[in-house]
């Protein structure tokens, strides 16, 4: 319903209503709970507005052949904002007020103060608080260059023309899903940068994979180097090593993201906060009692699925807050929808990396080489696997491939569940199916394993016992 009682002390009150926040009043109002949830800008968020569903549906007009794609876009867009909209509106227990949130230095119960768009101002009284304000995109001008040319993920969508040339500035998951997306669309794509590789986080593997797969599409790489200048009468953008890329139509910037923690009172609530963001555990905790964070907000996730994930465990802790807060979070897998999708979960390569080799192994298959691959002319793909030497428990997968982001579930569960590829080994998958990548290298861990089994037997146990204990 639309508005609170500023005289009633509620058990929540949500700042943000994104995929973190709605996870919140939802999931407080399963309990029973009256949650107040205030939103400064459109319900749904970023993952609705600007974020995950826009970029998802542009991808999808791109081969779809829409005459309209940036109308397709805003007209998904649009209508799942008004559904969602409409369902906070119409909820019983979530008290929706419209305005900019802001705690305060009064505790027991919490007060926050909501500025409305009419310039009143609105008090909120609760036993516990959720910043769920996510983040916005890091920003920086480019000499030269005018505002209708330099565009964020915010703006973006409100193109109307597919771009003739476009540069992407960053070569992370947003770029990769748009060089895919403005490729298909017919543009010509060129992605700028600054490291010495894509997306810089994932396996080297990964990265050398997807950009011989873009690159195949006719993607222009710029890599280890920067935008400098832009000339405005020739529309060329002048890059850090030299390159030069005439005629250039639009610059999406994608170079990260932070926090929006600006205005939000936290210093006045003694809520700690890092370059991350607002300092939060695994169940959204913050160093201020019944004060929580979920979400973009914390850097802790940068995905919906991930504060989708806390989201949950926060509407435990304050639902059923006598529950022992045990266990970590649920095994998270990550993917980007370019084609091909590129999806991982596990330990990152640098905690891998940093892991007795004795007590690990790396499984890796290329893709085209299985029959799916060989039927569909597949050109660029693999999948790997690291895994704990004769147990096959698994540490890290990543597939870069068709239908990665479905894929990657099996190994999610797997670590969820302590399946290792030693039980992995005696599924049955269907052929020819991309799925069949897991059998593979499973078959390939076990051909590798027992054999040397007698040989390896006491190196691995040493190795297995010191990555266990380097991890407690
Ligand atoms: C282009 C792009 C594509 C993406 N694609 C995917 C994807 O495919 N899959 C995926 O999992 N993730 C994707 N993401 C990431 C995903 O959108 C975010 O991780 C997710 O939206 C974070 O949710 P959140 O609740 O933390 O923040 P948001 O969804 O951003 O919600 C925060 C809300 O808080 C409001 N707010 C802020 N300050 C205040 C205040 N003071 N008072 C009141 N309200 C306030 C904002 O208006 C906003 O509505 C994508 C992101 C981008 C930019
Ligand atoms: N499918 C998904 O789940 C999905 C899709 C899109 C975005 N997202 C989320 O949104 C977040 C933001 O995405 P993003 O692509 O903006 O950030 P990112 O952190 O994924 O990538 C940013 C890239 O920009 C590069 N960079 C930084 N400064 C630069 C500069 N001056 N010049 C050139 N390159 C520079 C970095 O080295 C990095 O590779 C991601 O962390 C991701 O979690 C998720």
């Amino acid at each position: 319903m639309i508005g609170h009682d500023p005289t009633r002390t509620y058990k929540a009150v949500v700042i943000g209503a994104g995929s973190g926040g709605l996870t919140l009043a939802i999931g407080l109002a399963g309990f029973g709970h009256d949650t107040v949830l205030v939103e400064a800008g459109r319900v749904g968020g970023d993952c609705t507005n600007v974020g995950c569903i826009p970029s998802k549906a542009l991808l999808h007009a791109a081969v779809s052949g829409e005459r309209d794609p940036f109308g397709y876009v805003r007209r998904k867009r649009d209508d799942l904002a008004t559904r969602e909209d409409h369902e906070m509106e119409e909820h019983e227990q979530i008290h929706l007020v419209r305005g900019r949130a802001r705690l305060t230095s009064e505790r027991d119960p919490h007060v926050v103060e909501v500025d409305a768009p009419d310039g009143t101002v609105h008090r909120v009284l609760a036993d516990n608080v959720v910043i769920c304000a996510g983040s916005q995109p890091v920003e920086f001008a480019i000499e030269g260059m005018s505002d209708d040319t330099l565009v964020t993920n915010e703006t973006l969508f409100e193109l109307h023309d597919v771009p003739g040339t476009i540069v992407l500035v960053g070569g992370g998951a947003i770029s990769l899903e748009m060089a895919t997306a403005f490729r298909d669309l017919g543009s010509a794509v060129h992605i700028v940068e600054l490291a010495d590789r894509l997306i810089g986080n994932d396996d080297p593997l990964v990265s050398s994979t997807i950009r011989a797969a873009l690159e195949r599409r006719g993607v222009v790489m710029h890599i280890g180097t920067s935008i400098e200048r832009f000339d405005e009468p020739t529309r060329t953008a002048h890059l850090a090593n030299g390159d030069t890329i005439p005629g250039v139509d639009t610059v999406l910037l994608a170079v990260g993201r932070r926090p929006r923690l600006d205005g939000l009172g936290l210093k006045e609530a003694g809520v700690e906060t890092s370059d991350q963001g607002v300092v939060a555990d695994g169940w959204g905790r913050t160093n201020v009692d019944g004060i929580f964070a979920v979400g973009d907000i914390t850097g802790n996730t940068l995905t919906t699925h991930g504060a989708n994930a806390i989201g949950r465990r926060a509407v435990r802790a304050i639902a059923l807050p006598y529950l022992p807060k045990t266990g970590d979070p649920r095994a998270m897998a990550n993917a980007v929808y370019s084609r091909p999708e590129i999806a991982s979960v596990g330990l990152s390569p640098s905690e891998v990396e940093a892991m007795s080799p004795a007590g690990r192994r790396r499984y890796e298959i290329q893709m085209p080489g299985i029959d799916r691959g060989y039927t569909d002319d597949l050109e660029h793909g693999v999948a790997m696997v690291d895994v704990e030497r004769f147990s096959g428990k698994i540490l890290r997968a990543a597939i870069v491939g068709p239908s990665a982001a479905e894929i990657i579930g099996m190994f999610t569960l797997a670590i969820d569940q302590g399946i290792g590829l030693r039980k992995m080994f005696a599924m049955v998958h269907p052929y020819p199916s991309y799925s069949q990548v897991v059998g593979q290298l499973a078959d390939d861990f076990a051909r590798d394993t027992y054999p040397a089994l007698p040989k390896e037997w006491w190196g691995m146990m040493r190795g297995r016992v010191k990555n266990r204990l380097a991890r407690r």
